[in-house]
């Protein structure tokens, strides 16, 4: 978020707003109280009841602002000559979203967002801040390139601005990916993200779903990734619909799904899920086993476990048992070689979805990410204590940072002999992952967030052997 700005603002705030002036709200709300974009939004949403064309609007510029926010203060700052670190925060968020709707939303025309923005800023303050967003907004109208990236010091400042993200994850993307790929990581995470559901087989046929949702208007296709899934393109939200209240359905990732096909729990078994909440994974696994057997999905944080039972009493399934524990000991919890199969679903950095949480790019440090490694280590030793021999236990990040990833996993190798790579994985995997397995590493998958504009995900699995 940006470092400037006087704490006071010197803003009015009108009452009967445009979709523009509550994105804009919500904008200054997400900086003033740093709060992640996707909890305001939702928060604002449920206060504002908007039309649905309206919230596809707000949504937009909200999410579109932010992701862009380094390009578009490159695009302003030629043409704001007292500096942009002068500006009050809410002028400064305001022609932020104006020029991004100028470079990147063909549907609006020019002219209709110099107005609107010009409207906001005369229902916020005095007269002069008006006349300057309407003189720096005509101005990068009249300049031919006022919209082009210009060349930065170096080529990958320049790849920062074109690609807006943050010199150092660039730098870092490009050292461990090649410029190539790191490119379209970053250009990847512009996209909006699909919705997208997990039938529950237990209750209903994928095919079956899809029918009725599109009978009911929804636009709808099978997912490429997973067999369970269903991407939603187009039609609203899904999580109040009664299918969903039924059970017969979660809303989850494409590539959050492929992590219980590594794990591949059967009926009957004692499964260990280490970082449970919301209980995305731990459902999944549970329908896999028929509901048959026990699976313990533990959480650090006791206000989660009513997450993970809700999940499990919305699907109907009794297997789950929702527990509060610290997985760095949680092998002072259960005994010794209990478990047939373990997930740890570690925390993360969590830079493979910044699509869904555009924020994160510019919130995350690089001296913040560099304890993670540290602690993933810690949680996994701990978790592998606990695993029958010959059982399974699998290690996923939705990261595509490598110390947090295979480093973490060598590092744990390295120490524990009585591990190794579980060569089968690649064989249990959807046969769409299954293409991006290395041959020479079939135990482990890095899904980047452009092969199916899916979330960047890591899944390793490891054997014990004795
Ligand atoms: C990536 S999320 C898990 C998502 C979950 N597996 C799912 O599919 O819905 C990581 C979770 O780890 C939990 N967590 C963080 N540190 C933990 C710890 N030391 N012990 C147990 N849980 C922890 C967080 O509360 C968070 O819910």
């Amino acid at each position: 978020m940006t470092q400037q700005k006087k704490s006071k603002s010197t803003r009015r705030v009108p009452r009967n707003q445009s979709a523009r002036g509550h994105a804009l709200d919500i904008l200054i709300a997400i900086e003033e109280q740093s709060a992640y974009s996707n909890l305001m939004l939702n928060q604002a949403f449920q206060k504002l009841q908007l039309e649905q064309q309206d919230k596809a609007l707000v949504t937009e510029l909200v999410y579109g602002t932010i992701q862009r926010q380094n390009t578009l203060d490159h695009f302003l700052t030629p043409f704001v000559k007292k500096g942009l670190h002068k500006l009050d925060r809410w002028v400064h968020l305001l022609l932020r979203m104006s020029v991004y709707q100028m470079a990147y939303m063909d549907r609006i025309p020019a002219h209709a967002v110099v107005n609107e923005s010009v409207t906001i800023a005369k229902q916020r303050a005095h007269q002069g801040i008006s006349g300057m967003v309407n003189g720096v907004l005509r101005s990068m109208l009249r300049t031919a390139d006022a919209f082009t990236v210009r060349e930065g010091q170096n080529a990958i400042e320049t790849m920062s601005l074109q690609h807006a993200h943050p010199v150092w994850m660039m730098e870092q993307w490009v050292k461990q990916y090649g410029e190539e790929t790191a490119a379209r990581i970053a250009a990847s995470n512009q996209l909006p993200p699909a919705a997208s559901l997990r039938v529950n087989e237990m209750k209903m046929k994928r095919t079956e779903l899809i029918d009725i949702l599109q009978e009911q208007g929804y636009t709808v296709r099978p997912s490429l990734v997973h067999p369970s899934g269903v991407v939603v393109e187009r039609g609203g939200n899904l999580a109040a619909h009664p299918l969903f209240q039924e059970g017969c359905f979660s809303i989850q990732d494409e590539s959050s799904m492929v992590v219980a096909e590594a794990v591949a729990p059967e009926p009957g078994m004692t499964v260990l899920d280490c970082c449970a909440a919301p209980g995305g994974k731990s459902s999944h696994m549970a329908e896999k086993m028929k509901d048959q057997g026990q699976l313990i999905a533990n959480d650090l944080h006791p206000h989660k476990q009513k997450l993970i039972q809700q999940q499990a009493d919305r699907l109907g399934l009794q297997s789950i048992e929702a527990k509060v524990s610290d997985a760095a000991q949680i092998d002072q919890v259960y005994e010794s070689g209990q478990f047939d199969r373990i997930l740890l679903d570690a925390p993360c950095s969590g830079l493979g979805v910044i699509r869904r949480k555009p924020d994160l790019k510019w919130n995350k440090q690089a001296e913040e990410m560099a304890q993670l490694p540290a602690l993933q280590l810690q949680l996994l030793e701990a978790a592998a204590a606990l695993l029958k021999p010959d059982g399974r236990l699998v290690y996923s990040t939705c990261t595509i940072v490598e110390q947090e990833n295979e480093g973490v996993v060598q590092s744990f190798l390295d120490k524990h002999p009585e591990y190794t790579w579980d060569e089968q994985m690649v064989e249990r995997l959807p046969e769409s992952i299954q293409t991006l397995v290395q041959e020479d590493a079939p135990g482990r998958v890095q899904i980047l967030p452009y092969h199916f504009q899916s979330d960047g995900f890591f899944i390793a699995s490891l054997r014990r052997t004795c």
